[in-house]
């Protein structure tokens, strides 16, 4: 697996040392608040994980899991829900943790739904922000690295549904798209 990588952006020590950061950063800001984490799957869950275990106050966590149609390595307009939340979210706090925007679609599409649920306020905290690849004009409240205009792979994201195990971000060599 290793060897198929071209270059590591993000090492497995620099992406702990940031959620440690962002984690203490969102405990401070959220002390009281009992907050409802809600993971973008399935590429937030890595980051999800680990930045949860970084935030010293009560929350409560749910997932949904929604896809863009398209090709592998490009996001398209659309989005549909595969697994919606079991959570009402009528007057929470909303933190969206997700792995990438890109396109912007995916988070656009959701801030829109969690308001008309009446979610009392939607931040979006994201590990990696391309602020190249955007389509519709999508903030981050919180970020952890902004990534230059490559596909990138590990700690959640997938090429196929491979690289999400790799523990750091990295850039797959081009052959690896060939085969
Ligand atoms: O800003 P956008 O262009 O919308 O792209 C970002 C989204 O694309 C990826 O998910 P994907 O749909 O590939 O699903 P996955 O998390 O299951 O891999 C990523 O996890 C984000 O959710
Ligand atoms: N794996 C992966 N998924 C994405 N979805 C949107 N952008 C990206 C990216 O750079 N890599």
């Amino acid at each position: 697996m290793h060897d198929e990588m071209k270059e590591v952006l993000i090492s497995e020590e620099t992406l702990q040392e940031k959620i440690k950061e962002l984690g203490a950063q969102l405990s401070n800001e959220y002390q009281d608040r009992f907050p409802l984490v809600v993971g973008v799957l399935k590429g937030a869950l890595p980051f999800m994980a680990d930045l949860i275990k970084k935030m010293d106050i009560h929350l409560e966590i749910d997932l949904m899991a929604v896809s863009s149609y398209g090709a592998s390595t490009v996001s398209s307009g659309e989005v549909k829900i595969i697994k919606d939340l079991d959570t009402s979210l009528e007057g929470r706090d909303i933190i969206i943790v997700e792995d990438i925007i890109d396109s912007g679609l995916t988070l656009s599409y959701l801030v829109q739904l969690f308001k008309h649920r009446k979610a009392n306020s939607v931040k979006i905290v994201t590990l990696l922000d391309k602020p190249t690849g955007r389509k519709v004009d999508i903030k981050p409240d919180l970020t952890g690295f902004t990534v230059p205009d490559a596909f990138v792979v590990g700690y959640g994201l997938d090429y196929v549904e491979r690289y999400r195990n790799l523990p750091y971000i990295g850039v797959l060599k081009p052959e690896v798209y060939e085969k």
